[in-house]
């Protein structure tokens, strides 16, 4: 479960998190949508302790991420990409993750087979396409068999068959109990995939509940994106 309450965020004089709250349950995918710019990536930093929290709490499973005892079993995260290093294999790279994180050697294998990058283990990943690269970091995500998984904008570049495999990942994750996050700044592009939907604008929380919810009273989802996060909307 992810539970972010009142969150907010300052760079310098300006803020651009406002009291922002969400939660993520158990057993359902979740879509956090907005603009350019609206604050998602600021939000999933702040949750994954990588930027100081200037208000308010963002916990994972009950605590903040910098309290977990085993950061890698409770939550993967994929923000940017692999993040490994363009000379280093695939297979290079998750084992120094794994290391560094008391993961069995084995899990390695076990990963490469589950984002179907086996057959590519052994290349550098400067030969990887960017959907590979998105593979590698998701296996490194899922490396300690997390119960929250966290995706930043995971379908950005990826072909048809791509999407639809990360769809079906996320699908299987939240089937089998666990908690997914996902980005996008496309509401209709999390349609197909997400339960709940929280939607920003301009750092503050515009509508959340089910998708059903969030579409009620706007003719489609794309009317119902617009009119919620246009300039003004909500203030
Ligand atoms: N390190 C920083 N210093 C100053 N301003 C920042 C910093 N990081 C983000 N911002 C600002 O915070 C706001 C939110 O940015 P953020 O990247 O969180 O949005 P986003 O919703 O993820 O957008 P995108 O879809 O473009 O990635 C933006 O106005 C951005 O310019």
């Amino acid at each position: 479960m992810i539970t972010i309450e009142n969150l907010t965020k300052r760079h310098g004089s300006r803020t651009v998190l406002h009291d922002l709250s969400l939660v993520a349950r158990p057993g359902r995918v979740t879509g956090f949508v907005g603009p350019n710019g609206a604050g998602k990536s600021s939000t999933l930093r702040c949750l994954l302790g990588l930027d100081r929290i200037d208000g308010g709490t963002a916990l994972l499973g009950g605590r903040p991420y910098r309290e977990l005892r085993h950061p890698l079993r409770t939550v993967g995260a994929v923000l940017d990409g692999a993040g490994a290093h363009p000379s280093s294999t695939g297979r290079a790279h998750l084992r120094w993750v794994a290391a560094g994180s008391g993961i069995a050697q084995r899990r390695v294998d076990e990963v490469l087979e589950l984002v179907d990058l086996a057959g590519a283990a052994e290349r550098r990943v400067r030969t990887y396409s960017l959907g590979m690269g998105q593979r590698l970091g998701l296996a490194a995500a899922l490396l300690g068999d997390p119960q929250i998984l966290i995706l930043d904008e995971p379908v950005n570049g990826l072909d048809p068959a791509g999407i639809r495999w990360i769809r079906t990942l996320m699908r299987e994750r939240a089937r089998a109990g666990g908690t997914v996050l996902v980005s996008s700044h496309v509401l209709s592009e999390l349609a197909e995939v997400a339960d709940d939907i929280t939607i920003i604008s301009q750092g503050r929380v515009r509508a959340s509940g089910t998708l059903a919810e969030v579409a009620q009273g706007h003719s489609d989802l794309e009317e119902a994106f617009f009119a919620l996060t246009s300039p003004g909307a909500g203030l």
